[in-house]
């Protein structure tokens, strides 16, 4: 580009910005403090952001959001046009009925009216493309490896889901969605939706209810969207979207009844970023939705274990040091066949995956992390210790080894074959961690390419594959010592119940 093209796009950017603070504080209700700012921070990777201008106290209402002025599927005039489906009523059972797909429709809808929509200068301040995995290349892709990012991104089933429930309702109500007879190409109309999609994903709110005057976070996590098939009243809320987010952060959005307000947690000094919160997000997750990573939610980085790598090694670690043999896994496998027919559980199957976490203190009032304890691993995951000693256990019943009896025999077992598979999971990654911090050394503080975030979202995996590897060990190392301080005892607790091991606390992925 050159400097005048640059200058002109840069032009273009200010007066957007502009045009929308004007159309913002001429909204009936609205307000928005006079020391804080609207800013460029593309510099910092982070398109449009606020700043205080002055030093902002603690609880101060730093901006208010009328509700008529989020689009939801209520405030869009679309609703009027199309009752047979927004109208919960008439469209139970209807597939376009969810709260995603309608927020899609309606935000379509309010693009394609173009100036005449009541949105018009919020919508141009809207990303027209996205830096989210979705919209890589391939070998873009390649370099997240062996996350199990790779498998959510999801680019095909929107895509299916785009042109299976999203274009036939456009597509047979031409004079709703066309008005003036311009009908965009079927191929425009799904990159529209794709682009809304995923403007929904980064930027709309889960509301609260009006009726429910509400600062409880249950469920949703912080008024982000979270469970994108609920039904539920997804919105697009102008201001409120144009704070950007770390996981420490210091405002926080209230939902009340007749507005939104942002307000600072904390004392805000001048020139610094107000944040706000989008959860105790993986950097792979925060990647997927958003389409960056940041060294705080490192802390909340995930690895998924999957079952099929687990129960290889426990298997030959069984038949190899505890003499079981062929005809005694027939008998294995029947019973656990018929253990899982009687408790019907239906995810307990090859392909069931462990999420590997840190035990990780939630955030203070203040937004900011407590100075203790720090993020650890502090035990496997409950429902992979749950297994693992299941399944030991029916081996016990028909192995003749006494030593299967042993309850710290089995634990030893669990922990050896878990690191086993632990290294394996490593392994799947093409690179070494190593590889990727010597990558990362040249990378600055905060990863900017789609490379870079990958690698950062990859090593982060890694490092957690390590420590939990290195909790093991130490685990051994106690068990070890103190078997051989307390055989007797340990003896004397032979057949007893199974202790419970602490959880790691469980999150959605
Ligand atoms: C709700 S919007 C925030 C406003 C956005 N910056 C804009 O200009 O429209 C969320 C998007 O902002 C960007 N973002 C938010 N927090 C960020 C951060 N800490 N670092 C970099 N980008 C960030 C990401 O692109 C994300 O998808």
């Amino acid at each position: 580009m050159t400097e005048m093209e640059i200058d002109s796009v840069q032009d273009e950017f200010a007066r957007q910005t502009q045009s929308f603070m004007q159309w913002f504080r001429d909204l009936p209700g609205a307000t928005f403090h006079k020391d804080i700012q609207m800013v460029d921070l593309r510099g910092h990777g982070a398109g449009r952001g606020i700043i205080a201008t002055a030093d902002i106290e603690p609880d101060t209402v730093l901006f208010t959001i009328p509700r008529p002025s989020i689009i939801t599927t209520t405030t869009s005039s679309l609703a009027t046009h199309l009752p047979s489906i927004f109208s919960e009523s008439e469209s139970e059972g209807d597939p376009s009925n969810d709260a995603w797909t309608r927020l899609i429709l309606v935000l379509m809808y309010e693009y394609l009216r173009g100036p005449s929509s009541p949105w018009a200068p919020y919508l141009t301040l809207l990303p027209a493309s996205f830096s989210t995995p979705m919209f890589w290349s391939d070998s873009e892709i390649a370099e997240l490896q062996a996350s199990s990012v790779v498998s959510k991104i999801g680019r095909d089933s929107a895509e299916g889901m785009i042109r299976s429930r999203i274009l036939p309702v456009i597509t047979s109500h031409p004079s709703v969605f066309f008005p003036s007879g311009d009908r965009p190409s079927d191929d425009d109309l799904v990159g529209l939706a794709h682009r809304c999609g995923s403007a929904i994903m980064a930027y709309a709110f889960d509301l609260d209810s009006p009726d429910s005057d509400s600062d409880s976070d249950e469920g949703a996590e912080d008024g982000w969207a979270e469970d994108r098939d609920a039904q539920r009243e997804l919105g697009m809320v102008p201001m409120a979207d144009m704070l950007n987010a770390d996981a420490e952060f210091n405002a926080h959005i209230h939902h009340a009844p007749d507005f939104l307000t942002a307000t600072s947690l904390r004392r805000i000094p001048a020139g610094e970023e107000v944040l706000n919160y989008y959860g105790p997000l993986p950097n792979g997750e925060l990647l997927r939705r958003y389409g960056y990573v940041t060294p705080r939610h490192s802390r909340y980085d995930v690895v998924e274990l999957p079952w099929g790598l687990v129960e290889p090694h426990l298997r030959s670690a069984l038949s190899a040091n505890y003499g079981v043999t062929e005809t005694q896994w027939g008998q294995v496998d029947a019973l656990l066949a018929r253990q899982r027919e009687e408790d019907e559980e239906e995810e307990e199957e090859d392909d069931e995956t462990f999420v590997i976490e840190r035990t990780t203190p939630d955030p203070e009032s203040t937004g900011l992390f407590p100075p203790t304890p720090q993020p650890a691993i502090t035990a496997l995951p409950e429902d992979l210790t749950e297994r693992v000693k299941k399944f030991l256990k029916t081996v016990s019943k028909v192995s003749s080894s006494p030593e299967l009896k042993d309850k710290p025999t089995r634990t030893k077992i669990q922990l050896e074959t878990v690191r086993l598979a632990l290294i394996d999971r490593e392994r799947q990654y093409p690179t070494t961690l190593e590889d990727d911090e010597f990558f990362l050394s040249s990378v600055p503080n905060t990863p900017r390419t789609n490379k870079e975030m990958a690698v950062y979202v990859r090593a982060g995996e890694k490092r957690l594959l390590r420590e939990t590897q290195a909790w093991i060990a130490a685990e051994l190392a106690k068990l070890t010592s103190s078997s051989s301080d307390n055989t007797s005892r340990v003896r004397s607790r032979e057949g007893e119940g199974e202790a419970d091991t602490p959880s790691a606390k469980r999150r959605r992925t």
